[in-house]
């Protein structure tokens, strides 16, 4: 597949990370008690990216974690087999957690996520933040954060590239 249209080019997305991590602080009125857990793997950089930036505005590092739902995915019968590669060097009992992710579609990875995050103890909150949402959700299920709203049909595909793992940072559908 190739691409087919570009959504957000570099400093579009850097904008829409930005947008994101006021609206956090904003929403939050401050970052205490606050972590931001990614959604392996990309939902990791762009955690990063968010804890970055809140660090530059409020002078506070928000603990990040990663974490892998492999384990909790309903169309995996087999995920248990797999090694866990959450890194969750913190405790999230009590904790505000904002789940970051690259895209949401159907709502069936931020579902696996909650339950994953619930396996590890009790939030006093979970709110979603994702780069992108394409429509099309088979759960009740919806961010709080979001960066683009990108109406696409089920055929197209969303693709998020960031600099950390695939050297450049946009966002385009594949067709
Ligand atoms: O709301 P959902 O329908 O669950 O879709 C969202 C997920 O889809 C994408 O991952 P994808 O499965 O394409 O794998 P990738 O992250 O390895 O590209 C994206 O990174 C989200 O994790
Ligand atoms: O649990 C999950 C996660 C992603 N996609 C699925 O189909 N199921």
């Amino acid at each position: 597949m190739e691409q087919k249209a570009l959504i957000l080019d570099e400093k579009a997305m850097g904008r829409a990370i930005a947008r994101i991590s006021f609206e956090i602080i904003e929403r939050n009125k401050g970052v205490d008690n606050l972590c931001l857990i990614g959604i392996l793997s990309r939902g990791g950089q762009l955690a990063r990216r968010i804890a970055d930036k809140i660090k530059s505005v409020e002078d506070r590092e928000v603990p990040v974690g990663l974490l892998d739902i492999t384990r909790f995915r309903d169309d995996r019968p087999d995920g248990g087999a797999c090694p866990d590669q959450s890194e969750l060097p913190f405790d999230i009992n009590g904790k505000k957690v904002v789940l970051v992710d690259d895209v949401i579609y159907t709502g069936r990875t931020v579902r696996a996520a909650i339950d994953a995050l619930m396996a590890r103890g009790r939030p006093e909150r979970i709110q979603l933040a994702v780069l992108v949402d394409r429509g099309h959700r088979e759960l009740p299920i919806r961010a709080d954060f979001i960066g683009k709203n990108l109406p696409t049909s089920r055929e197209e595909q969303v693709k998020v590239l960031v600099k950390e793992r695939d050297g450049e940072d946009k966002v385009i559908i594949l067709g």
